[in-house]
């Protein structure tokens, strides 16, 4: 299956800082992909990698099979919404629609204006006097207007309210069921990217611990609770994200490849919001050994 996010030792330092060492990725075409992690795990920085607006220090990125931001082709064919949905305050919602039209070939005017009056934003409106949430409603639309291939949104919803992110998510759904693109977008949200995305990347401390399919990873992580033991005499084929241990009981989070089963303990499956917290809680252990493969696959 084509790649639409391929990453090989990708490095991104900033001065002494790295935000970004030695990641290796694979996101298929098709998919809506949540990339999550701790605030400074180095996600705004793989996104403006992704579209060109930084170069990588060192490894290789490519993105629809090109380098990202190598000219107008290849920045036509990916849609980027920045943190702070960035606008011009001085024009009016209607101007950013002809602005988009001069500055994209492939502008689809019709659904640009079908998203405007989706939203309800007035067309008369300067984007400075726009609520956050309206200019985040107004730089989807810009946007989704240029058709791209893959769309790219640095914590989307982060400036709405709970309605307004339900409807930004079914619009987005709706508008990636119709024309089948790929959308990569960081939230700090897990309860809404379980909804949107099939598709999940986690960033711990500027490395990618986690990655895979939503419903892969559900299937391969589970809730182990048994009488007080040691990791280490759990069976080889588990690998132990976390351990909590009371007096008499022990309970892990667990990746296991295979189905297990033993009386001696209870096996339960974990939702998607447990499993990222517990994978970015395990920030000083290595990541599991399935899913460094998995990142180097
Ligand atoms: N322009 C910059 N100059 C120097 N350091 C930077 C710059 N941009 C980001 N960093 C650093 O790089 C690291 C990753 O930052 P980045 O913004 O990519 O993280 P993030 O995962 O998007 O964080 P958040 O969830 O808080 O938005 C952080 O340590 C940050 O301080």
């Amino acid at each position: 299956m084509t790649a639409v996010l391929e990453a090989r030792g990708l490095t991104k330092r900033y001065g002494r800082r790295t935000a970004l060492r030695e990641c290796t990725l694979s996101v298929p075409e098709g998919r809506v992909v949540g990339l999550v992690g701790p605030n400074g795990a180095g996600k705004s920085t793989l996104l403006q990698l992704a579209c060109g607006l930084l170069t990588p220090t060192s490894g290789t990125l490519s993105v629809l099979g090109g380098r990202p931001g190598s000219g107008p082709a290849q920045l036509a064919r990916v849609g980027f919404v920045a943190q702070d949905s960035p606008v011009y305050k001085g024009l009016t919602v209607a101007e950013h629609l002809r602005l988009g039209a001069k500055l994209n070939a492939g502008w689809d005017a019709a659904l640009a204006r079908a998203r405007i009056d989706a939203t309800g934003l007035d067309p008369a409106q300067r984007a400075g006097r726009l609520s956050g949430g309206q200019r985040a409603q107004l730089a989807l639309a810009l946007a989704l207007a240029k058709r791209p291939e893959l769309l790219i949104l640095d914590e989307p919803v982060a400036a709405l309210d709970p309605l307004a992110r339900r409807e930004f998510h079914q619009a987005l759904m709706a508008y990636v069921a119709e024309h089948g693109i790929s959308v990569l977008l960081s939230s700090h949200l897990v309860s809404d990217l379980e909804r949107t995305c099939d598709h999940l990347i986690t960033l711990v401390g500027s490395r990618v611990r986690l990655a895979g399919d939503v419903d892969e990873l559900l299937a391969t992580h589970f809730r182990l609770t048994t009488a007080r033991r040691d990791p280490g005499s759990l069976p080889g084929e588990l690998t132990v994200v976390q351990a909590q241990h009371t007096e008499r009981q022990s309970t892990f989070v667990v990746r296991s490849m295979i189905e297990l089963r033993d009386p001696a303990w209870r096996m339960e499956p974990i939702g998607l919001e447990d499993l990222v917290l517990v994978h970015m809680a395990a920030r000083d252990t290595a990541a599991p050994a399935a899913s460094r493969q998995e990142a180097r696959s």
